[in-house]
């Protein structure tokens, strides 16, 4: 069948000719439940026996802007492929991937409705002692086992060269290290932070910062990443964490994946100024996100430590000291993305809920310039710091 974007009919049609997945006689639901900035998401069900399934489509464009913006339909290949790898790396933390269609760039996958998006729940307060363990359990995994320290090193540069994702790298490249430092028509400013916004393009200090983690997330080939690991990309309960859409994979800096979940939790600890009224209650989810923060940094450096001892491939990096080099650069890396993935969301063109949503304009404006502080701070951090508390010390200073 050739490319074309699936109606929710022919969705269902497609759905029925998977093998083993539904009778053939079953009545099938579909509803289109994308939420995200560029694909399609089918929601197959079939309420008489239970089963449902997940068909997510890409469309030749990206969503949220329009036929404007053409993008290449091989990400969905990028997709499932990276959810393959991620799933026999780390078991039970990704959705399993039933059926990959190129031609329709379609991926059929597990149904996890009965999670949440993880960014919808911290914004209604909830809170996950598990997933500080998990998701440091996926990024250990994922990151060592992808890299020259974890696999063999030939095969890797074959594996770099089957995530070479051009376009979705330059959409991180433009949307994440340059437009918010510049007057670009991409950028999404409120009305009442634009003085704030107007600053970072004249701070030289905070410039030279991102063009150095720039030139690290254009250059720098460490290990296979989620590539876009935000809260809007990660499926919870309180016992279970799923990792879903991986589009934006390719080999680059670790600390890129491990910025995106520390600034993604430093984000909702901003946006609640606007949900949590009641002070206490506030600096109560506020401790907890803080806690967690400092949670997926640790338990992501012991698990990795771990898989370092045990698993190390490289001979030359026993070398004593080395192993304490890459731990400290990894953290300083994970600071500055985490900044630089804060400001994106501020002044870029993508927004998040946990802000974007707070109805009240100055209460909403107080909580991006915290935002804008805490991670404009993180980036003039980075290549200074020694340890995760620093971070926290920064968040708690602008609360
Ligand atoms: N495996 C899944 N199970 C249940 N819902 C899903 C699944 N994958 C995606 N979704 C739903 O579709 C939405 C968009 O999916 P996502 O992969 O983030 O798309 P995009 O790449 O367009 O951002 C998610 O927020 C979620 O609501
Ligand atoms: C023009 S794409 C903007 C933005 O959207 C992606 O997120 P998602 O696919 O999860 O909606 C990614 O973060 C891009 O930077």
């Amino acid at each position: 069948m050739s490319y074309h974007p699936l109606t929710e009919e022919q969705a269902i049609a497609y759905a029925r000719g998977l093998e083993n997945v539904f009778a053939a006689n079953a009545e099938l639901q579909s509803r289109e439940i994308g939420d995200g900035n560029l694909n399609l998401v089918f929601h197959i069900s079939d309420p008489a026996s239970g089963k449902s399934i997940i068909m997510k489509q890409a469309l030749p464009y990206a969503k949220v802007v329009g036929e404007s913006w053409p993008l290449t339909l091989d990400r969905a290949r990028i997709e499932s492929e990276a959810l393959i790898i991620e799933e026999s790396l780390a078991p039970g933390l990704v959705p399993h991937v039933y059926k990959y269609d190129a031609e329709l760039a379609l991926t059929v996958m597990e149904d996890l409705s009965d999670h949440v998006i993880m960014r919808r729940g911290l914004i209604e307060g909830n809170k996950y002692p598990l997933f500080a363990g998990h998701i440091s359990e996926f990024m250990a995994n994922t990151l060592f086992f992808t890299s020259d320290l974890g696999m063999n090193q030939q095969q890797k540069k074959l594996r770099v060269g089957q995530f070479i994702n051009p376009e979705l790298c330059k959409i991180t490249e433009d949307l994440i290290f340059d437009d918010p430092y510049t007057d670009s028509p991409n950028n999404n400013i409120h009305e009442l932070i634009r003085a704030d916004a107007a600053a970072l393009t004249t701070d030289t200090e905070l410039k030279l910062e991102v063009a150095l983690l720039r030139e690290k997330f254009l250059t720098q080939g460490q290990a296979l990443l989620h590539g876009d690991l935000h809260t809007g990309s990660i499926f919870i309960t309180t016992e279970s964490t799923k990792v879903i859409d991986p589009e934006f994979a390719y080999y680059g800096p670790m600390g890129f994946d491990i910025g995106a979940v520390i600034a993604n939790l430093l984000l909702n600890y901003a946006g609640q100024e606007g949900w949590i009224k009641d002070e206490a209650g506030r600096a109560d989810y506020r401790a907890y996100l803080l806690d967690t923060v400092k949670d997926v940094w640790e338990q992501f450096e012991a698990k990795f430590g771990a898989l370092w001892d045990q698993h190390l491939v490289d001979r030359i990096a026993h070398t004593p000291g080395y192993k304490e080099s890459y731990m400290k650069r990894l953290l300083q890396d994970t600071i500055g993305y985490a900044g630089c993935k804060m400001v994106r969301r501020i002044v870029g063109l993508a927004h998040v809920a946990d802000i974007e949503k707070i109805s009240d304009g100055e209460t909403r404006a107080r909580a991006e310039r915290i935002a804008l502080a805490i991670g404009t701070s993180l980036i003039k951090l980075n290549r200074k710091a020694e340890s995760i508390d620093e971070v926290l010390a920064i968040a708690s200073r602008q609360v």
